[in-house]
C-alpha cells in the first residue's frame, strides 16, 4: 500500500467517524465564518469556477473564492452528503453537472483517481482544468501529473498551479512565505483566467512557462528547505579549513619542530579556536553582497536594473548565512564557558596522579582519563549545537519552507 493510499485511507476513516457538525466548521479556530472570509456580492459576469472533488483543499479553496467574489459550483460522487460542509454560495453538485455549468474547473483529486473523471471528456471539451496536484516523491523521470491529465482531456487546456499552496493558508489567507503561486500551461488564454483568479484570492502568480515545467513545479513543496544547502555547505566549509589551519599551526608545528605533544587539543580546543573564525567569515559574508549591490547601483547610476544571478541568490541567502554565523558563534560561546569547567577537572586529576606517583605508584591511566575526558566533552557540547539547531530550524521563518505539508500535520 503506498503512502499516499494509507494517508487517504486514515483521512477518510477519519472524516468517516467526525460528526457532520464537526466536518462544517472551518479548519482554521475563530468562530464557523471567520471575518476575512466573509462572502462578497458575485458579479454575475465573473466566471463561474467548478471544483472537483470535496476533500480539505476543495473545502478551503471554495470558501476563498465565495470570499473573493466568485460563483462555485462542486462537483461530488456523493452531493447530497457533502453539501453541508461548503459554504452556502457555493452549488454542490453531481461531477457530471458540475463540469458542465462551469468555465474553468479546478481538479481537487489525488492523481490516482484521475482516471475515474475520464466519463466528463465532453462536458470540459475547449475548457481550463487546474491541476493542484502533489507528488509525495520527487520525481526526475516520469510525466507529471498535470501532464497525466492533458493526457486524459486532449480537448481541455491545462494549467498546473495552487499546489504549493496548502488549503490551511488558503483558509487562514497568504502570508509572506506562501504568497507565491508557481504556473504553468502550453494555453495562454487558460493561463491568464488562472493568473487573474490567483491575483483576486490575494496571492502572488509566477509564471513558469510552459506545461512541461509542472514536473518542477509538482517537486518544489517536496525539497526540504532548499535555500538552506549553500549556506551550510559554505560554513562546512570555512569550518575544514580554519580547522586545518588551526591543525597545522597549533598541532603539527610543535610536534614537528620541537617534539612537544599538543594532540589533546583536537576535539575541544581547536574547535573553539576555529568557531569565531567561522562566524565571523560568515558574518562578513551577510554583509559583503549588500556592499558590492550598493557599489554596482552607484556604478550604474540606476537602481532599477537587475543584478547578475550569482549576486541575485547571495543577496537572498543572506538570512540564513547570517543564522549559521549566529549558531557558530553561540557554539563558541557554549564551548568557552565549558574550558574553565574541564581545565580545574584535569588540574584535579593531575593532582591525583602527582600524588600517586609520588607515593610509588606509576601507570598510564591518566592520559587516558583525559582523553576520556575531552572526548565527553565535546559529544556533550554537539548535542548543544545540535539542540540549539533544531531550535533555530523551528523559527517561522524557516518553517515556511514547509509550505503544503504544514497542512497534513494539522490534519495528523
Ligand atoms: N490538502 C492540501 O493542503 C493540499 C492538497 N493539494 C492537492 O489537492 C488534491 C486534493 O487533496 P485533498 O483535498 O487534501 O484530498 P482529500 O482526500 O481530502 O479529497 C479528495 C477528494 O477527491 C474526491 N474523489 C473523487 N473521485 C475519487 C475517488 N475515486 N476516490 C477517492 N476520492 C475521490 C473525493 O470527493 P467526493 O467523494 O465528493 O467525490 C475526495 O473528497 C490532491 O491532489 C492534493 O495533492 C494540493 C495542495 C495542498
Ligand atoms: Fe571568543
Amino acid at each position: 500500500m503506498s503512502a499516499r493510499q494509507k494517508y487517504t485511507d486514515v483521512k477518510k476513516g477519519a472524516q468517516d467517524r467526525m460528526p457532520q457538525e464537526e466536518m462544517k466548521k472551518p479548519l482554521i479556530l475563530g468562530g464557523a465564518s471567520p471575518r476575512h472570509l466573509k462572502t462578497s456580492i458575485s458579479d454575475p459576469s465573473t466566471p463561474l469556477v467548478g471544483i472537483m472533488g470535496t476533500g480539505d483543499f476543495s473545502r478551503s479553496l471554495a470558501t476563498r473564492l465565495v470570499a473573493s467574489g466568485y460563483r462555485v459550483v462542486v462537483g461530488s460522487r456523493n452531493p447530497k452528503r457533502c453539501a453541508s460542509l461548503f459554504p452556502e454560495e457555493a452549488e454542490v453538485t453531481t461531477q457530471h453537472q458540475a463540469a458542465t455549468q462551469a468555465d474553468l474547473v479546478f481538479v481537487a483529486l489525488f492523481p490516482e483517481h484521475y482516471s475515474t473523471l475520464a466519463g466528463l471528456r465532453e462536458p470540459l471539451v475547449g475548457k481550463t482544468l487546474v491541476d493542484v496536484s502533489n507528488g509525495t516523491k520527487i520525481n526526475r523521470d516520469k510525466q507529471s501529473y498535470a501532464e497525466q491529465l492533458a493526457n486524459i482531456f486532449p480537448e481541455s487546456s491545462v494549467v498546473k498551479a495552487f499546489n504549493v499552496i496548502s488549503a490551511w493558508s488558503l483558509q487562514t489567507g497568504p502570508r509572506d512565505g506562501s504568497r507565491q503561486v508557481l504556473i504553468c500551461s502550453d494555453s495562454s488564454r487558460a493561463k491568464s483566467a488562472v493568473l487573474q483568479i490567483c491575483r483576486s484570492l490575494g496571492f502572488i502568480p509566477v509564471d513558469m512557462g510552459r506545461l512541461s515545467s509542472a514536473q518542477e513545479i509538482e517537486n518544489t513543496p517536496l525539497y526540504l528547505f532548499p535555500s538552506w544547502r549553500v549556506p551550510c555547505l559554505s560554513t562546512l566549509c570555512l569550518f575544514f579549513f580554519f580547522y586545518a589551519y588551526n591543525f597545522l599551526r597549533d598541532v603539527v608545528h610543535p610536534y614537528a619542530t620541537a617534539g612537544k605533544s599538543k594532540f589533546y587539543k583536537i576535539p575541544v580546543e581547536m574547535v573553539n579556536v576555529t568557531l569565531p573564525s567561522v562566524a565571523l567569515v560568515t558574518l562578513a559574508l551577510v554583509y559583503l553582497p549588500g556592499l558590492v549591490a550598493a557599489f554596482l547601483q552607484l556604478s550604474w547610476g540606476t537602481k532599477y536594473r537587475r543584478f547578475p544571478n550569482w549576486l541575485d541568490r547571495w543577496l537572498q541567502q543572506r538570512k540564513q548565512l547570517g543564522l549559521c554565523a549566529f549558531l557558530c558563534a553561540a557554539l563558541h560561546a557554549v564551548y568557552s564557558l565549558c574550558l574553565p569547567m574541564r581545565r580545574s577537572a584535569r588540574y584535579n586529576l593531575l593532582n591525583t596522579a602527582f600524588k600517586q606517583v609520588k607515593v610509588g605508584q606509576e601507570d598510564s591511566w591518566v592520559e587516558e582519563e583525559v582523553w576520556r575526558m575531552e572526548l565527553y566533552l565535546s559529544i556533550g557540547i554537539l548535542a548543544l549545537g545540535l539542540l540549539s539547531l533544531l531550535a533555530i530550524s523551528s523559527l517561522p521563518t524557516v518553517g515556511n519552507s514547509l509550505n503544503w505539508r504544514e497542512f497534513s500535520f494539522v490534519q495528523g
